[in-house]
C-alpha cells in the first residue's frame, strides 16, 4: 500500500498535466464552428457617412419616407430645409436632390423627378462627387427604361456601374443590376438578364434589407413568364410577395407589379378564377398618385381578365380606357401591350379589319423597344386574323414568322445560353454544398485525429485509455452515421432538381446526364441505335380553355403515366417542357423503332382521358430521328433534337396527330 500510494499521486498528477496540456488541441468535446465568410470589408456606404452627421438621421428617414409617402417627406423635408441643413453639407445637399427625385415619382410628378436627378448629376459633376454621379446615372437609366429608350439607358448604366465597382458601391451595383436585368427581359436577351439578375441577388444575400431584394427576384419571376414556364414564374412571384411583406420597405409599386404578373401567368394559363382574383388585389394596391405604367399595367391585366371571362365588349373598351391614358404615348411596352389585347378580343368578335389595326398599333410599338416576345405573339395573332379572313398566303407567313421567333425564344435560347447559365448556377450550388460538407468532414478528422493523439499520450494510463478509446469509438460511429444521412440527403436532392413536379417524370435538366451517361457507358451501348422522338399534344390550350387548368394538369399527369407503362424502363422519357415531352428509345429486340413510336402514340389516342369534367380525346403529333448509331447520338444530340423539332412542326402543320420521322 505504502508503494502504491506514491504511484496514486504521481498518477493523478500526471494526468491532470497532460490534460490540461491537451486542452488548446481541443481535446474537450466542443465543436468547432465553421466560417461561412462575405466579403464586406471595404463596401461603400453614403448612408453610413452621413448618419454621422448631426442631422444625418433625420434626412435617411426622410429618404425612407419619401420612397412610399410623397406628402409626408415633403413636410419633412421643409422642416430640414427651415433649419439650413441642405447647405451645411455636400452630403446633405445630394441627399436632398436624391429625396426631392424620389418624392416627385411618388406624386407622379415624372417629368419634376428627371429635373432632381439631371440636378443630382450636375452637382455630382461640379463638386467631383462620383458615388453620387453613378447615383444620378442609374436613376436617369431607369427614367429612360420607362420611356422604352433601352440604348440610352444601357449607356449610363454602364458608365454607373463602372463607378461603383470601383468604389466597391454594392448598394447602387444592386439596383444597376436589377435595372440591366429589367433591359435584357425586355430586348428578350434571357440569359443576360438572368446573369444580371443573379449578380445582384449574389450581392443581395448578404444584404437582404435591401430595398431590392423582392424586385430582383419579381424580375427574375418575369424571366420565367416570357418563357412560359408558369409555375416556376408562380414560385418566384410568391417569393418576392414573401421577402416584399417581410421586408420593412412600403413601396406598394412593387406589390401592385407582382399581383399584376400573377394575374397575367394565370391568364395565360386560362385560369379566369385566379386571374381575376389577383387583378383585384393588385387594383387594391393602386393609390391615386400611382404612375402611368403601373395604371396601364393593371388596366391591361383587367381587359385580360374580361378576354377570359368572354366580356369581350368590356374588354375591348377597357384597352381603350388604357390607350386613352394621358401620356402613354411615352410607354411604348405598356402601349403595345394594350393594342395586342384589345386585337384578341376584336378577333373573337370577328371585327378582324379592327384587329388588323390594332396587331399593326402593337407592332410599331413594340419594334421601337425590339420587344421581340411580344412581336412573335403579334405574328401570331395576325396569322390567326388572315386565315379567318381567308387570306391564306399571308396567315402563312406570319405564322411562319411566329414559329420561327417563338422557337428561337423558346427552343433555342431555353435549350442553350438559358438553360447552362441555370445549369451552371445549380452546379454552382452544389459545389459550395459539396466543399461544405467537405469542410464540415474535414474538421471532424481533425478532431478525431486530435483524440487520437490525446489517446496515444496517455496510453500508459490504462484507465485513461479505456475511456479514451470508448470516446472514440462512439465519436466514429456518430460521424459515420452523420455522413451516411448527408450522404443520402444529397441524392434525394439530385433527384428532386431532375424531376418534373407535376408529372413525376424527369424534366429537361437531366438530359445532359442522361447522354453523359451514355457516354461513360459507351462501351456498353457501341452496337446500339437510338430513337429520339420530340411528342407534342395537340390544341392543349383548347383543353385548359375548356375545362380549366386543374383538367389540363390532370391530363398531362394520365399522359406522363401512359408514357411510363408503354416504354421499357430503360428507356428515357422526359417532361420537356408544358405539353411538350421528349423520348429516347434505345432500338432493341428486333422491334422497329416506328412500331415502338407507333405504341406510345396509340397508348395515348386510342383511349380518352377520363376527368372529372368527362372523357377527353388526346391527340399527339410526333417529330423523330430514328436509327440513329449510338456513337452520333452522343456526339450530335443537340442537332438531332433540333431535327426532331423540325419534324414535329412539319406534322403539327400537316393536320397533327401523327408521326413524321423523315424529311
Ligand atoms: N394545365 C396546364 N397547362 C399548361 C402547363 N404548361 C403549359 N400549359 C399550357 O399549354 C398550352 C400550350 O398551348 P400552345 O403552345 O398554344 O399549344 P397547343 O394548344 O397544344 O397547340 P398546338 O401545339 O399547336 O397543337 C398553353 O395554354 C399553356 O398555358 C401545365 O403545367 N398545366
Amino acid at each position: 500500500m505504502k508503494v502504491i500510494k506514491p504511484v496514486s499521486i504521481v498518477l493523478v498528477v500526471g494526468v491532470s498535466l497532460l490534460l490540461f496540456i491537451l486542452r488548446p488541441f481541443g481535446f474537450t468535446d466542443k465543436d468547432v464552428p465553421i466560417e461561412i465568410g462575405t466579403a464586406t470589408e471595404n463596401i461603400f456606404s453614403p448612408d453610413a457617412a452621413l448618419a454621422e452627421l448631426p442631422y444625418g438621421n433625420a434626412v435617411l428617414a426622410a429618404r425612407d419616407i419619401s420612397r412610399f409617402d410623397g406628402e409626408e417627406a415633403l413636410l419633412r423635408i421643409d422642416l430640414l430645409d427651415q433649419r439650413g441643413t441642405f447647405q451645411a453639407h455636400p452630403l446633405y445637399q445630394a441627399y436632398y436632390f436624391m429625396i426631392m427625385n424620389n418624392i416627385m415619382l411618388r406624386l407622379g410628378r415624372i417629368d419634376d423627378a428627371v429635373a432632381y436627378a439631371n440636378q443630382l448629376l450636375d452637382y455630382a459633376k461640379e463638386n467631383n462627387m462620383q458615388w453620387v454621379k453613378a447615383s444620378a446615372l442609374s436613376e436617369l437609366a431607369i427614367e429612360r427604361t420607362k420611356r422604352g429608350e433601352l440604348d440610352i439607358a444601357l449607356v449610363y448604366l454602364n458608365e454607373s456601374v463602372r463607378i461603383s465597382k470601383e468604389i466597391n458601391y454594392q448598394g447602387l451595383l444592386i439596383k444597376s443590376y436589377n435595372t440591366l436585368g429589367v433591359i435584357s427581359n425586355i430586348s428578350g436577351d434571357y440569359a443576360k438578364a438572368q446573369t444580371y439578375l443573379h449578380n445582384g441577388l449574389k450581392l443581395v444575400e448578404s444584404n437582404p434589407e435591401h430595398l431590392y431584394y423582392s424586385k430582383i427576384i419579381a424580375n427574375l419571376a418575369l424571366i420565367y413568364i416570357y418563357l412560359e414556364e408558369w409555375h416556376k414564374a408562380l414560385e418566384y412571384i410568391e417569393k418576392s410577395k414573401h421577402i416584399y411583406k417581410n421586408g420593412r420597405w412600403l413601396e406598394p409599386s412593387i406589390m401592385t407589379i407582382l399581383l399584376s404578373n400573377e394575374s397575367h401567368v394565370y391568364f395565360r394559363l386560362g385560369d379566369a378564377v385566379q386571374a381575376r382574383r389577383a387583378y383585384s388585389q393588385a387594383d387594391e394596391t393602386l393609390v391615386k398618385e400611382s404612375s402611368l405604367r403601373l395604371q396601364s399595367i393593371v388596366s391591361n391585366e383587367l381587359s385580360n381578365v374580361l378576354y377570359l371571362e368572354q366580356q369581350y365588349e368590356a374588354a375591348i373598351a377597357e384597352s381603350n380606357r388604357c390607350l386613352n391614358l394621358v401620356g402613354i404615348q411615352a410607354l411604348p411596352l405598356q402601349r403595345g401591350n394594350c393594342y395586342t389585347s384589345k386585337a384578341r378580343s376584336e378577333i373573337k368578335l370577328e371585327n378582324y379589319f379592327t384587329a388588323l389595326h390594332d396587331l399593326d398599333d402593337a407592332i410599331a410599338e413594340n419594334n421601337k423597344i425590339s420587344n421581340s416576345v411580344s412581336l412573335s405573339g403579334n405574328h401570331k395573332l395576325l396569322s390567326e386574323v388572315h386565315e379567318e379572313l381567308g387570306n391564306d398566303i399571308e396567315a402563312l407567313q406570319f405564322f411562319k414568322l411566329y414559329y420561327i421567333e417563338n422557337k428561337k425564344a423558346l427552343f433555342d435560347q431555353r435549350q442553350s445560353e438559358l438553360y447552362m447559365l441555370e445549369e451552371s448556377f445549380n452546379a454552382e450550388n452544389s459545389r459550395n454544398t459539396l466543399a461544405l460538407l467537405k469542410t464540415q468532414n474535414d474538421l471532424k478528422d481533425l478532431e478525431l485525429e486530435r483524440q487520437k493523439l490525446g489517446v496515444r499520450v496517455v496510453f500508459g494510463m490504462i484507465f485513461f485509455v479505456l475511456l479514451s478509446l470508448g470516446y472514440v469509438i462512439r465519436k466514429n460511429a456518430t460521424i459515420a452515421k452523420k455522413n451516411e444521412r448527408l450522404q443520402c440527403s444529397n441524392t434525394d436532392l439530385v433527384e428532386l432538381s431532375t424531376r418534373d413536379a407535376l408529372t413525376g417524370l424527369y424534366n429537361r435538366r437531366h438530359f445532359d446526364d442522361y447522354i453523359r451517361g451514355l457516354k461513360q457507358d459507351s462501351a456498353f451501348y457501341h452496337n446500339s441505335n437510338f430513337t429520339l422522338a420530340i411528342m407534342d399534344l395537340d390544341h392543349f390550350k383548347m383543353i385548359n380553355d375548356s375545362h380549366g387548368h386543374d383538367v389540363g394538369d390532370l391530363v398531362l399527369i394520365e399522359v406522363a403515366k401512359r408514357f411510363m407503362l408503354n416504354l421499357p424502363s430503360s428507356d428515357l422519357i422526359i417532361r420537356w417542357g408544358g405539353e411538350e415531352f421528349i423520348c429516347v428509345i434505345e432500338n432493341k429486340d428486333n422491334v422497329s423503332s416506328l412500331q415502338m413510336l407507333k405504341k406510345v402514340w396509340s397508348a395515348i389516342t386510342d383511349e380518352p382521358v377520363s376527368t372529372p369534367a368527362g372523357d377527353i380525346n388526346i391527340t399527339l403529333s410526333i417529330g423523330a430521328v430514328t436509327d440513329i448509331p449510338a456513337v452520333e447520338f452522343m456526339a450530335r444530340h443537340t442537332e438531332l433534337l433540333k431535327r426532331a423539332d423540325e419534324r414535329l412542326y412539319k406534322a403539327k402543320h400537316t393536320g397533327r396527330n401523327q408521326i413524321i420521322a423523315i424529311d
